[in-house]
């Protein structure tokens, strides 16, 4: 029988750090400064969520804006967001006790986040964990974003893992379809959303990493060969 070799897939905004507010936060005042109808939370939830900034202005913006356009957007987006956050920028109770235990388990992990390598920047800085990293997958290192699984099946790929033994950490509708459609394992996050609607797209559901070992996670997969 082929050894069982686990790999985890975090997602980085909301999982790692619960930066929702923060980031719902400079999304409203984007669309304020640039006169666009006000931002709701239901609509940021569920369409920006997990998704790429360019695809964000390029909804919301108009598909034809230019790409000069698109960067001057994201950097505007970044520093409203970066200045809001900075002050408050910690990670979820028990991530770093996790990592390292799923490290020393012999799990293989991965950043696979939609955002791109400044902001994965601007959160290391601020939390010294890079080094549990196997592989860092950004938003523009895939062509189809978030609810495609796309960019979790290229994190396994990188890991060199199947992806029936992966298993996906997230927070946003969009990264717990994505971690579905992938066929791995999802761990659902409740920074963004109530454990009831979690529950429906995931495979378990956590509030933070204080109860999450590596014996609870080989579980997952034990249940799917019983
Ligand atoms: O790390 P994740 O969840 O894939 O996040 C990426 C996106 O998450 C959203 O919540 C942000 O508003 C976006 O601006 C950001 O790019």
């Amino acid at each position: 029988m082929e050894a069982y070799k686990p790999a985890a897939i975090f997602d980085m905004d909301g999982t790692l750090i619960n930066n929702t507010p923060y980031h719902f936060k400079a999304w409203q005042q984007m669309f304020e400064l640039h006169n666009l109808p006000g931002l709701t939370h239901k609509t940021y939830l569920d369409e920006i969520s997990g998704v790429p900034v360019a695809y964000t202005i390029k909804k919301f913006f108009g598909s034809q804006v230019k790409d000069q356009f698109i960067r001057q957007l994201s950097e505007e987006k970044q520093s409203l967001y970066e200045q809001a956050f900075k002050p408050y920028l910690k990670p979820i109770n028990g991530l770093e006790n996790v990592l390292a235990q799923l490290k020393s388990n012999g799990f293989k992990i991965a950043l696979a986040t939609s955002s791109n390598q400044s902001d994965i920047d601007f959160i290391f800085e601020g939390i010294p964990i890079k080094q549990y990293f196997d592989a860092l997958i950004t938003g523009n290192m895939v062509n189809e974003p978030k609810p495609s699984p796309q960019i979790f099946l290229k994190a396994a790929n990188k890991l060199n893992a199947n992806p029936n033994q992966c298993v996906v950490f997230e927070d946003s509708l969009a990264g717990l379809r994505a971690g579905r459609s992938a066929g791995m394992k999802v761990a659902g996050i409740t920074t963004s959303h109530p454990a009831a609607v979690i529950a429906k797209l995931a495979d378990m559901v956590i509030n933070d990493y204080t109860k999450v070992t590596p014996g609870r996670l080989a579980e997952l997969f034990e249940q799917t060969q019983a």
